[in-house]
């Protein structure tokens, strides 16, 4: 079953169901403090776990003329029904080692009685009985489709607990919470559901009837009940009650419901009469009642107590999932045989859908005819001369739902037209596979020999800047001037950090205008040498992004000083100890690998910041090497302590310079084109490159490995690129 079948079964259950769903997790969560104010009481008596049967009934019987009935609760307190030396009827609470009467029994509060009948039956008797059953297994129903679009997400059962990124409140929390209420919720319901059953007398009758001999029953030999063998051998931590005999007549007994089972057991002699085991439906029905309203423990009330809190934020989180995908609806002017531009989207969650329909407007505004649809929905178009796709991606570098089916349409579908197209990917660097179903869509339009009027083009997490910065090269290839209106697409800064400055230097003293910023996080803040910083000058949606090096525990970024630099001029006028805020993005296709044969770091300028960080965490010492471009032997100061550091430490193994402004200009690749066979030997034991720098450097780079690679290993880079052998984070 495809993903939008289980979401669509998810949120139709839901939706049917959640007034009484509501109602039952509120008075859920008030009766879940039921038990607790029960075990809280002071009614469990010191040496109730050791103390047998035999010895409370003879206390009991020496204690009081008459005693009826003996209970135990799942509380452990023993309540009894007695007749007193002065003729008092007491009825309450006793200690099972003295019979001494501890107190009343509790009475349930109004409170807990109005939620009792309202979550029970909602004051409706039977048919509000039906209709919490009902509700209790729809929502066992909403747990598992939950549960089967979790698994659909993480892709694997494995995967199950794993990770996942923090891209949205609602929907992160939802699944977070969801996964940790899972197994509580579907005990809840499938207990619920049993418990229902009960009610309307729909499981298998159980039959408990006893089978005596009263022909044989005998006074002899009389025993004291203190030394019945039967008594003695019962704890009474397994009793449920008691029920004493009626009178001194031989055919009265005594009826223990034990646990598991019920005896009877003559009065004078301790005879065992008749020992019949619950059916199962019995069994399953005390389990279901205690799983149910936590009688008994507290760990398992509070358990409940979450869950059903849980539920309230699950309705909550779902509804506003639901209103985002909602709002974020695909409308057209225009009909689509008629649209020259054809504006096409992949979205799974609703955000990319805002920047679509903006572009689109913008046509219409343009006074272009543009039609907008869902990538799925790809067919001929029959003025279409444009196609411009907006597509986030999922999964391991997968499509959106509404985007599943497009490749296959792609190469089906005729156009009767000549087509130029340009792809813009909504993905985020917190995933390996950064908005690979973008370039897969690219690939795709160029395999049907379409013209490609944009290179595809990458957006991390929604940025805005990135938009606009798209728009402008549309606008410079097409001659339009389409303006993006900024309201709707516009958010503040989300989940920054607080940062204190505890070190910069001075870009004065550095002959490529670089500067070090180390940065100290206020708080605990998880980030690893390859992770970006978001810094956010104006405290607008204009961000900057900075490579980080993780050194001991501090954030450490190298910057270059531009006159005009929106960026860098800001960090440049942070004095010592200024504490300000920015956001860390999770760069995981970027992170240094835990284990390989060798790894070669391959940098130029401020690209170095985060292998310096790397070559401190390289503590397993994994072989490393570092090939550096810069302008001069002084561009290297800045950088040259902690290096030393790490040469010494055996984290950093050799270090290649090329400088490309003192003597024979030399650039990196020079260097790797000297060591071509250890670069190749590297690559084809399995070891990894890593690149970070200039867009210009990684062309040159990318050029003369796969040179290498071609010549050497008479294989492409591209074939090492595939098995993540090649990890790149340029600008
Ligand atoms: C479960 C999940 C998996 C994702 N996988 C990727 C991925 O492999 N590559 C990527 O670049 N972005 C990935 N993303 C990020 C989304 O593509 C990104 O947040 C996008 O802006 C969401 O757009 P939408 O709200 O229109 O669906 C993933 C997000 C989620 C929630």
């Amino acid at each position: 079953m495809t993903i939008s079948i289980w979401r669509y079964s998810h949120l139709a259950l839901a939706v049917s169901s959640f007034v009484f769903i509501f109602l039952a997790s509120v008075t859920g969560i008030v009766l879940a403090f039921q038990p607790i104010s029960e075990q809280i009481q002071p009614y469990k008596s010191d040496g109730f776990d050791t103390v047998s049967l035999a010895e409370t009934l003879s206390v009991f019987n020496k204690a009081y003329p008459e005693v009826t009935t003996l209970e135990i609760d799942t509380n452990d307190f023993v309540s009894a029904s007695v007749i007193s030396e002065n003729d008092k009827n007491l009825n309450g609470y006793f200690n099972p080692i003295t019979a001494e009467f501890l107190g009343k029994k509790i009475e349930s509060s109004k409170v807990f009685q109005f939620a009792t009948t309202l979550h029970r039956s909602l004051f409706l008797k039977g048919v509000g009985r039906f209709f919490m059953g009902l509700c209790s297994f729809l929502l066992f129903l909403i747990a598992v489709s939950g549960a089967v679009l979790i698994l659909k997400r993480q892709r694997s059962i494995k995967k199950f607990f794993a990770k996942i990124v923090n891209d949205n409140f609602a929907q992160y929390w939802h699944v977070v919470l969801g996964r940790l209420s899972l197994i509580p919720i579907i005990i809840i319901t499938v207990t619920g559901v049993y418990l229902s059953l009960l009610k309307f007398n729909l499981l298998p009758e159980s039959n408990m009837s006893q089978s005596i001999n009263y022909e044989a029953i005998t006074e002899r030999p009389k025993q004291d009940i203190a030394a019945f063998a039967v008594f003695k051998n019962i704890k009474l931590t397994d009793v449920k009650s008691v029920e004493f005999p009626f009178s001194s007549d031989v055919a009265d007994f005594y009826t223990i419901y034990l646990k598991d089972k019920k005896i009877v057991v003559n009065q004078f002699t301790g005879e065992v009469l008749s020992e019949i085991n619950y059916p199962l439906v019995t069994l399953l029905s005390t389990l279901s009642l205690n799983l149910h309203t936590g009688k008994g423990s507290i760990i398992w009330s509070l358990v409940l107590a979450f869950a059903s809190i849980n539920i309230l934020f699950f309705i909550y989180s779902g509804f506003a999932m639901t209103l985002k995908r909602q709002k974020a609806k695909l409308r057209n002017k225009l009909k689509k045989h008629k649209c020259e531009y054809i504006v096409l989207v992949g979205s799974e969650n609703g955000s990319t859908i805002p920047f679509a329909n903006a572009f689109y407007k913008q046509l219409l505004k343009a006074g272009k005819t543009a039609y907008i649809t869902e990538l799925n929905k790809y067919q001929t178009f029959k003025k279409a001369k444009h196609i411009i796709v907006f597509t986030a991606t999922y999964g391991e570098g997968e499509p959106p739902t509404n985007a599943n089916t497009f490749l296959q349409q792609l190469k089906n579908t005729e156009q009767l037209q000549p087509l130029s197209f340009s792809v813009v990917g909504f993905g985020s660097y917190a995933y390996p596979d950064f908005c690979q179903f973008a370039l897969d869509v690219d690939r795709g339009f160029t395999a049907q020999h379409a013209h490609q009027f944009l290179p595809p083009f990458k957006i991390n997490d929604r940025s805005l800047e990135a938009f606009n910065q798209w728009v402008s090269s549309f606008n410079t290839a097409s001659g339009l001037a389409l303006h993006i209106p900024q309201k709707k697409l516009v958010a503040p800064p989300k989940r920054t950090k607080a940062l204190q400055v505890v070190r910069k230097t001075e870009v004065k003293t550095n002959p490529d205008n670089t500067f070090i910023v180390t940065l100290k996080p206020a708080k605990n803040l998880r980030f690893n040498s390859g992770d970006l910083l978001a810094v956010y000058p104006e405290n607008d949606y204009r961000e900057r992004l900075y490579s980080i090096g993780k050194v001991a525990g501090n954030i450490q970024l190298s910057v270059k000083h531009y006159a005009n630099g929106f960026g860098s001029n800001y960090l440049n006028s942070l004095q010592q100890n200024t504490v300000f805020k920015a956001r860390v993005i999770n760069n995981a296709a970027f992170h240094f690998p835990e284990k390989a044969t060798r790894v070669l770091l391959i940098a130029n300028g401020t690209g170095i910041a985060p292998f310096v960080g790397m070559l401190h965490e390289n503590t397993s010492k994994i072989d490393t090497h570092l090939y550096y471009g810069l302008r001069e032997q002084e561009s290297l100061i800045v950088y040259k302590y902690d290096l030393d550091v790490v040469l010494k430490n055996k984290q950093l193994h050799q270090i290649h310079l090329a400088f490309s402004r003192v003597g024979n200009t030399k650039y990196v690749q020079n260097l790797l084109q000297n060591d071509a066979v250890f670069v190749a030997e590297t690559l084809q034991n399995n070891g990894v490159i890593m690149l970070c720098g200039s867009l210009a450097m990684q062309k040159g780079v990318l050029e003369t490995l796969n040179a290498i690679c071609e010549t050497q290993n008479q294989k492409p880079l591209r074939y090492y690129q595939e098995k993540k052998q090649l990890k790149m984070d340029c600008y």
